[in-house]
């Protein structure tokens, strides 16, 4: 994947770039005015967070004052204002955060895969789909997380940190500068160590994935470890896994304790520190109490800011992959409402010279050199061995490539001439692997026409020799088709996409004959439907079997990308020494 120029990537570490942080703030942009509300909650919410340890500390002092019940009840009352504001800010800050997240998201979501849908197939050429799906939704999970609670918590907790060293300025400039000087550093050290810890457990957890993936391997296979007698092998191999999953387990374990006690002795030796020099320069309980309290918030807001960070990184990272797919050049497609009379297509094909490579095989020359024609409303039949570049003709006819040499023309015009939509809305293929859409048959054949009505269905259905069966379906047209049309028979699933074909009533027809025999009956259902089909149209056929592309106006021979034979049947199967004589023979066609 090509990866903008932003993204830096130093042995898999992705580091924060004002750049790409400011790409990711971006995707809030149309929210601005709500996430603005929620800033100011969240904004209100640590500042009230802040005034606690200050009133809870006069709260403590109270009591020592000259009218000591008023002044009780007087930080009480405080207090519990306080504390109503921060739960009130507290709920109005996830609830805008979270709406504000699932906007973006949804947008986010929407716009890759508007974007996605419409790069052109080289882009799909070298991914795998399914990573693509899980890579994406990934990277999508990571945003949400990152917009309802990372971005709230670094501001929550700057505000925390800022405020409360402003707080025990006002206390004491000598003891927290006494503070900061140890605080910090502990914390940071054992966030460090936490997940250096982390790192080592994930360790212990792939050890132990893998003992167990022993287990079920030979448990699933347990007839090969008997009849290769190799049950003492897989126990020593089980005992090697276990063994060492125990030993990285103890030595986390070594890891943990020292964890523990340094936070035992560091970070509450650094809390001890802080009190017994506050007691001794004479701050009184109540003002030492606040002050203990803001240094454990700073320490676990300095904490949780080197988290925050972590998190942003790989937020960031998540945001660089998802716009380096939106930063691929899409085809240029438009919504068809009504084709213009010059993208209206007559039915005239013609390949001049046409050459062609895969994008990424460039040194594999597919198609060499490729001229023919095709009148209006003519059949055209393709045929040659396996690999020949038949499919690849289809997917030039269709713009899915363009030509590396050579021109297509439609009715003398350049291919590239016509708007990618309006020339294939004048298209319509029926592939030999007929994808079905998990919805019903009705969805599967409008997929021709989006608006088509009942009645247009039905008549489609009819017409491909398909009404037959569904209407024997205890549903008829609103019979859902399983995955991939699984339900439906190889014959059926070709009459579905003729009936797709006939609603969409194109100009250029592309068959893609099926390569698994039917069933003589199913065979002469399709072929009668695809004969009704090609009257009146321009017919591309890629043909297997022989014998149904006897009545074709052209056959075209094509063998390692180059036409070597061209003509009717009856021309080519009088040449003896000919490769369609050759293929016709093997196939027992006279
Ligand atoms: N996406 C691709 N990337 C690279 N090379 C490809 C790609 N698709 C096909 N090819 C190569 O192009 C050549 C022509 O393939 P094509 O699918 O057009 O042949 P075909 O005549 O339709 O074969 P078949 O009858 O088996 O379907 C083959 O050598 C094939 O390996």
């Amino acid at each position: 994947m090509q990866l903008p120029s932003t993204t830096i990537t130093d042995g898999g570490h992705i580091t924060v770039k004002p750049k790409r942080t400011l790409r990711l703030l971006q995707l809030l942009r149309p929210h601005r005015a709500l996430f603005t509300a929620g800033m100011l909650f969240l904004i209100t919410n640590s500042l009230a967070g802040l005034a606690f340890p200050e009133l809870l500390g006069r709260l403590i002092n109270a009591g020592k004052q000259p009218e000591a019940t008023a002044y009780i009840h007087e930080a009480g009352i405080a207090l519990v204002v306080l504390l109503t504001i921060q739960a009130i800010s507290s709920f109005f800050r996830t609830l805008i955060f979270v709406k504000v997240a699932e906007k973006t998201l949804a947008s986010l979501r929407q716009s890759v895969y508007n974007h996605l849908i419409k790069l052109p197939m080289q882009f799909f050429l070298t991914r795998r789909v399914g990573e693509l799906n899980s890579r994406i939704s990934a990277d999508i999970s990571l945003l949400q997380e990152t917009f309802t609670n990372t971005i709230a918590e670094l501001i929550r907790q700057l505000v925390i940190i800022v405020g409360g060293i402003t707080f025990l300025m006002l206390t004491s400039i000598h003891l927290t500068l006494f503070m900061l000087a140890i605080m910090p550093v502990m914390v940071l050290i054992a966030v460090g160590f936490g997940r250096f810890i982390r790192h080592f457990s994930r360790r212990v957890q792939d050890q132990v994935a893998a003992s167990g993936t022993i287990v079920e391997e030979t448990l699933q296979g347990i007839f090969s470890v008997k009849a290769f007698a190799s049950e003492f092998l897989e126990m020593k191999r089980y005992r090697e896994k276990t063994d060492e999953a125990a030993r990285i387990g103890i030595q986390n374990g070594k890891y943990r304790a020292a964890l523990s006690s340094f936070v035992v002795a560091g970070i509450f030796g650094a809390l001890v520190a802080v009190i017994w020099r506050g007691a001794l320069i004479g701050l009184d309980t109540g003002q030492l109490f606040s002050f203990v309290l803001y240094s454990v918030f700073i320490g676990s807001s300095i904490g949780g800011l080197a988290e925050v960070y972590a998190s942003l990184q790989k937020s960031i990272g998540a945001t660089d992959n998802l716009f380096a797919i939106l930063d691929e050049p899409a085809e240029p497609l438009a919504p068809v409402t009504r084709l213009a009379p010059e993208h209206t297509l007559h039915g005239y094909i013609s390949f001049r010279h046409v050459s062609f490579r895969y994008p990424g095989r460039e040194d594999t020359p597919v198609l060499k050199n490729l001229s023919f024609q095709a009148q209006a409303n003519q059949t055209i039949a393709l045929i040659g061995p396996s690999g020949a570049g038949k499919s690849t003709i289809v997917s030039l006819l269709l713009r899915i490539y363009d030509p590396t040499g050579g021109h297509i023309l439609f009715d003398q015009k350049d291919s590239s001439t016509f708007p990618l939509s309006a020339l294939r809305s004048q298209i319509a293929t029926v592939p030999q692997d007929v994808f079905l859409f998990g919805g019903t048959i009705a969805e599967n054949i409008a997929y021709g026409k989006q608006d088509a009505t009942d009645a247009e269905i039905i008549a489609a259905a009819q017409k491909a020799n398909a009404w037959e069966f569904i209407q024997r379906m205890p549903q008829g047209l609103q019979t859902i088709v399983g995955e991939r049309g699984v339900q439906l028979s190889g014959g059926q699933r070709q009459r579905i996409a003729i009936a797709r074909a006939v609603l969409k009533s194109p100009r250029i027809l592309i068959l893609d004959e099926a390569t698994s025999a039917l069933d003589a009956e199913s065979e002469k259902l399709v072929q009668d439907a695809l004969s009704k089909l090609m009257k009146g149209r321009t017919a591309i056929v890629i043909a297997h079997r022989l014998a149904t592309i006897r009545q074709a106006d052209k056959i075209i021979v094509i063998d390692k990308g180059a036409i070597v034979e061209e003509g009717t049947h009856h021309e080519l199967i009088s040449n003896e020494e000919g490769l369609y004589k050759t293929l016709c023979e093997m196939q027992f066609i006279q």
